[in-house]
């Protein structure tokens, strides 16, 4: 089995995670779990979204969260732009990077974003220019790679085909998101050899869900695939407010365990993820999703 001999862990927790929580998570909160995130060594963070409030009114403050961080040097602290008037905030946030994500469904891409995927293309092409004359890098999301809580299966191939799109915009990496947790090891090496063929190996990230717990299973075929890039979510906070039933995203903590087991380096601290992990968890009110923290002591 040949290995990647380090990859970089993306935690999502403070915007994926966050963004589904019932009750808005006060900024003072969200600024100390960034922080926390950034001193147990994780590249990069994603500290909040500029989505429209009265969509995902949980990500209203995110001009604070960036306000309020200690910006540790080294780590790419980002945030979600749909469009023109996010980009406008995260860059007076000063996001290091952010991020346009479409769908490989066309249901979902309407609930998530309220246009059709080749809208979303069409909306995401100013936002491309204008980051790269602020010289800001963007990031890519396909939501729904593995499956779509409206419409079921959805084909390699549609992935591929959005992947390749974003990746021609000029988005410097892909995140493949598994959005409500549906994919199966083989299939997911299926859907990565499809988007593979049209987006380098080295450009590729992938961002599961646990909701079936498949997610370390997924991650390790990905790994064996050449992927280097992993998203997770501390504790395994999240979901998709527009993706009914889908649970969190894969606890970091469990893929740093995962990944330390395989020797991979990371530059993570585990002791320092687990705590982090726990803070969040009783600030919230809610048991860790994370099996490696729960074994550790964790509520
Ligand atoms: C895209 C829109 C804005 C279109 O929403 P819309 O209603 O079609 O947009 P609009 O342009 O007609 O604007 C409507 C109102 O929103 C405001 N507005 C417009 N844009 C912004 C903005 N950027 N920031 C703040 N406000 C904004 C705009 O100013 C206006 O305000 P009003 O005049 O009514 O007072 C909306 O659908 C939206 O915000 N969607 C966000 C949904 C979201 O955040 N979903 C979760 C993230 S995706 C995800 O979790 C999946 C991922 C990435 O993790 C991968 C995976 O797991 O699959």
């Amino acid at each position: 089995m040949k290995l990647p001999t380090f990859v970089r862990m993306v935690d999502v927790g403070p915007r994926d995670g966050l963004q589904n929580e019932k009750t808005i998570v006060p900024t003072a909160v969200k600024v100390e779990l960034v922080d926390r995130l950034a001193d147990a060594g994780l590249p990069v963070v994603e500290a909040g979204s500029f989505v429209s409030p009265k969509w995902v009114p949980q990500m209203g403050d995110s001009a604070d969260v960036f306000a309020g961080i200690a910006r540790k040097p080294g780590v790419r602290y980002a945030a979600l732009t749909p469009n023109l008037k996010g980009l406008e905030g995260a860059l007076a946030a000063r996001a290091d990077e952010v991020a346009v994500f479409g769908a490989a469904s066309e249901s979902f891409s309407r609930k998530n974003i309220n246009c059709s995927i080749a809208e979303s293309l069409e909306r995401f092409a100013p936002v491309m220019e204008q980051a790269k004359a602020a010289g800001v890098p963007v990031r890519g999301y396909v939501s729904c790679v593995l499956g779509c809580p409206y419409e079921g299966e959805i084909a390699p191939a549609a992935v591929a085909d959005v992947a390749a799109k974003l990746f021609a915009m000029g988005c410097y990496e892909i995140s493949l998101g598994d959005t409500i947790g549906t994919g199966t090891p083989a299939k997911a090496q299926a859907m990565i050899a499809a988007v593979a063929e049209k987006v380098p190996m080295d450009r590729i990230a992938v961002h599961f869900h646990d909701t079936y717990g498949q997610a370390l299973a997924n991650i390790l075929a990905a790994l064996e695939m050449g992927i280097a890039v992993v998203d997770s979510s501390v504790a395994g906070l999240g979901g998709c407010p527009y993706a009914k039933g889908a649970s969190g995203n894969v606890a970091s903590e469990d893929v740093l365990y995962m990944l330390n087991g395989l020797g991979i380096t990371t530059g993570v601290d585990l002791d320092k993820l687990v705590a982090a992990g726990a803070f969040i968890s009783e600030a919230i009110g809610r048991p860790t999703a994370s099996k490696v923290a729960r074994a550790r002591g964790c509520a």
